[in-house]
């Protein structure tokens, strides 16, 4: 099945909550397009002769006005989308944790961002395969896997240590 590249990419920091460190990430609600109103990492498609890593920093810097190096992008995750009722949607994504970046994160057309907990990620809010593996990604653990996609918005099929693109 033909897809398209995306990359996504996690921000993450640490706060300090009445003295104990809170680990957070940065999510947004999506204002147009693929999965509106739904939260999000920054990210999107490449662009021709993009790399997955160039189109990380870009999209996060159109999405959050954010500035990170291609170097601090951490692989957490590549995972295939097939759209079963939706060929022209399925994509491969490309995800990146991030610790380490330059500026505030502001909203854009595109994306209102927000910080959550780690152990409070508002997974209902997101694409319904974000519960299946983005809290293991975060924590540390390369999740590659092949996600199918079927109608409304349902992961029909999963399948773990494959990122099939056919
Ligand atoms: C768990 O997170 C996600 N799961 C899934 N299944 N898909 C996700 C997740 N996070 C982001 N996505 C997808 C949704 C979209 O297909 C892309 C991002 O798309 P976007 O429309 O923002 O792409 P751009 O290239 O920025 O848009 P333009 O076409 O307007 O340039 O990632």
């Amino acid at each position: 099945m033909a897809m398209f590249d995306v990359a996504v990419v996690y921000l993450t920091r640490t706060v300090d909550v009445a003295g104990r460190p809170q680990r957070q990430v940065l999510l947004g609600r999506k204002l147009t397009g693929l999965g509106v109103g739904r939260l999000v990492g920054p990210g999107g498609k490449l662009e021709p002769g993009e790399s997955p890593r160039e189109a990380a920093v870009r999209e996060v810097a159109e999405e959050i006005g954010v500035v990170v190096e291609p170097d601090a992008l951490v692989p957490i995750g590549e995972i295939a989308y097939p759209f079963v009722d939706e060929p022209r949607w399925s994509q491969f994504s490309h995800a990146y944790r991030c610790d380490t970046f330059a500026g505030e994160p502001t909203a854009s057309d595109e994306l209102a961002p927000e910080w959550f907990d780690l152990d409070a990620i508002p997974l209902e809010r997101m694409w319904a395969d974000a519960a299946l593996w983005l809290p293991r990604a975060l924590a540390g653990e390369f999740v590659r896997a092949t996600l199918a996609f079927g109608a409304g918005d349902r992961v029909v099929s999963v399948q773990w240590g494959v990122a099939a693109r056919s």
